[in-house]
């Protein structure tokens, strides 16, 4: 299970001080896909990039397993598998070799690397593209060899970041179905996505952020009261309504 305690990240800006992820604190039990959400600049990368590790945060931490970002880092990471649509691939390596690389760097022995590869690169449809250079791959393809990078070391937790951009319908229904089966399998999920709709039919449970806050959080129905909204799209139009440019603070230089 993964939890956030009161999550904390500020940035210094040429004029002034921008607090990304303001004290959040969310959980997401096995089995379960809980969407965090929220408009462009709300806090959403930053706040995997401290779960993950990637970025130190000023306040709070996360937990998984039972173990803290802030006191065994390396047993949170060896617990979660990270997606996004931004992930590169050595261009240069086989789609095989370079799925096997991480492996290695997971310390999954060999032959247990060989048995998941086989079994993902099934699952996900990749098995015609193993010998393939990673460097050649579409983006859709991409996508379906970064998901199987993410799950090689049989993770109990995934995060995902846009994992559908650039992808699509059918790319993007094969990232859902896939959300669906990991949901199946036990694993606790964390996913960033713009795709409302899908969203809204996916996610178990629903965190919305904005300004580094989460202003929603429940199942659709509960959102739904809290905000007084039937659809994702309405309350993030509500939200949004608040600072008509979308960004998290008006000083803010843009997003990434
Ligand atoms: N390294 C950084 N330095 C300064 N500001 C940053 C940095 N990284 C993020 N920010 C700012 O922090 C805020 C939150 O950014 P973040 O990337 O977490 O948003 P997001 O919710 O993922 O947005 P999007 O949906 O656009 O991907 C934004 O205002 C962004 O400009």
């Amino acid at each position: 299970m993964l939890e956030t305690c009161d999550l904390e990240k500020k940035f210094q800006l040429e004029h002034g001080e921008l607090k990304a992820v303001d004290g959040l604190s969310f959980s997401v039990s096995p089995g379960e896909v809980y969407g965090l959400m929220g408009p462009n600049g709300a806090g959403k990368t930053t706040t995997l990039r401290m779960i993950l590790g990637l970025l130190e945060p000023d306040g709070g931490y996360a937990q998984v397993d039972g173990f803290r970002t802030d006191q065994d880092a390396d047993a949170v990471k060896s617990r979660l598998g990270f997606v996004s649509a931004s992930d590169g691939v050595y261009p240069w390596l086989s789609v095989r070799e370079m799925l096997l690389y991480f492996a290695d760097l997971y310390a999954v022995e060999p032959d247990v690397a060989e048995q998941r590869l086989a079994m993902l690169a099934e699952l996900l449809g990749i098995d015609t593209l193993l010998d393939r250079r990673a460097g050649a791959l579409s983006t859709g393809q991409r996508q379906r060899v970064t998901l199987v990078r993410g799950l090689i070391h049989d993770p109990p937790v995934m995060l995902l970041d846009e994992p559908t951009r650039g992808l699509d319908v059918v790319g993007s229904q094969t990232i859902f179905e896939y959300i669906d089966h990991l949901r199946s399998v036990g694993k606790a999920v964390v996913v960033c996505t713009h795709r409302l709709d899908e969203a809204e039919r996916l996610c178990d449970r629903f965190g919305l952020l904005h300004f580094g806050r989460l202003r929603y959080e429940g199942s659709l129905e509960q959102v739904r009261q809290q905000s007084g909204k039937q659809t994702l799209v309405e309350m993030f139009v509500d939200l949004l309504a608040e600072n008509p440019t979308g960004s998290s603070a008006a000083s803010t230089p843009g997003t990434h």
